[in-house]
């Protein structure tokens, strides 16, 4: 920055990372002119198991609950081939996008791993990494040799360890062997909790109960969380996430869509957590798109700015470029000590940060020096 008003600066791609300096006007140097730049985009929260079967499998209603009653009639469909090909696309979409890290749930209907487990650590892009998640309901977990058994496979692929937890299939105990056979086997996890709007969800209430009393190496991640906005102590509940670091991921395009979704009336909620008291007490905070174009959100594109732009309305966020993009790109929030200037960025040629996200399509990705990706002209 120069005073308050951005600088140009050139950026040195070396081995041991990125040196940033005042604008040097050297040769040989690609000349960006001012082009916005950010470090490469993160999707930390989508289904590649799922994607893309909305035109096949609509929900019969509304709602979350009836979405996944549409998946399991559409998984019987879910041969090797199905899942690779639908998965690809939505990898080279994301990649796309700007996409360097992709975190993708996948269900587990059973104590043994899917076939789409398999299917999806299979996939490989030079240009994105792809974690996985083990997303099975909580209630897999009521049994502790069960459990375990469940970790030891999550841990053997290097993934981490999820769980559905829900007012629908709330267990306390379940949750519990959740929590310990993750510590057990030194497992991150990622978890889909409170995605509803219920005062009486349980999940995240427990969890900071948990955590007052027990300790976990891991690192915690919990998706949606959305029955925080409705609970009185739900600012209590976050005081305790704050203090370990748990982080908070946002999905504002399916929270908006699946939740106070009632036929033939319009929602008077969003749905959405706690952003802004989250952000106020340090909660590291992602955005995910979560669902794209199967039973739960027929939309989507695998684009970190779309969702971003539905944050940026739906969580009233302000200065989208200088402080919101934060949210689609923050790789810390996600792994300790992550480097921001790991040689990994999306350059955005045509736009201008008061528009941004907006008019913002043409991007290439500037990867160890190398450049990704060619100029469009379609903003
Ligand atoms: N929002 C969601 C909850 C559970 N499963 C999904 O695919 N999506």
């Amino acid at each position: 920055m120069d005073g308050d008003q951005p600088a140009l600066a050139t950026l040195h791609f070396r081995e041991e990372g990125t040196r940033i300096e005042p604008d040097q006007n050297v040769s040989g140097y690609l000349a960006l002119n001012g082009a916005l730049v950010l470090p490469a985009l993160i999707e930390p929260h989508a289904h590649l198991d799922k994607t893309f079967t909305a035109q096949r499998s609509p929900p019969q209603q509304p709602g979350l609950l009836a979405a996944i009653a549409a998946m399991h009639q559409d998984r019987v469909r879910w041969s090797a081939d199905d899942l690779r090909q639908r998965a690809s696309q939505a990898l080279s979409w994301a990649v796309e996008a700007g996409v360097g890290l992709l975190r993708t749930h996948i269900d587990w209907f059973a104590a043994d791993a899917p076939l789409a487990w398999q299917v999806v650590g299979e996939l490989q892009h030079p240009l994105c990494t792809i974690e996985r998640v083990a997303l099975a309901p909580v209630t897999f977990f009521a049994d502790a040799a069960q459990a375990d058994h469940i970790a030891a496979q999550v841990a053997a692929s290097g993934a981490l360890l999820g769980g559905f937890i829900h007012s629908s299939n709330w267990d306390a105990q379940a949750f519990t062997h959740l929590l310990q056979a993750a510590e057990r086997w030194q497992l991150d996890i990622d978890l889909h909790i409170d995605e509803e709007l219920s005062h009486d969800a349980q999940g995240l209430r427990w969890l900071a109960c948990y955590l007052r009393q027990h300790s976990f190496n891991g690192r915690i991640t919990c998706s949606h969380g959305c029955a925080l906005a409705q609970q009185e102590d739900g600012e209590a509940i976050l005081e305790v996430l704050a203090q370990h670091r748990v982080t908070l991921i946002a999905l504002p395009l399916t929270n908006l869509l699946l939740q106070d979704a009632v036929p033939g009336r319009t929602p008077r909620q969003r749905g959405l957590t706690l952003i802004k008291e989250a952000q106020a007490r340090g909660i590291p905070l992602l955005l995910g798109a979560d669902n794209v174009q199967d039973a739960f959100c027929p939309v989507g594109s695998y684009d970190p700015l779309d969702t971003l732009f539905s944050g940026l309305l739906s969580a009233q966020l302000g200065m989208a470029f200088d402080e919101a993009s934060a949210l689609i790109c923050q790789r810390t929030a996600l792994h300790d000590g992550a480097n921001v200037l790991a040689n990994d960025f999306v350059i955005f040629p045509a736009a201008e940060a008061a528009s941004w996200p907006l008019r913002s399509r043409s991007r290439y990705r500037l990867k160890q020096g190398i450049c990704y990706g060619e100029f469009r002209n379609d903003t």
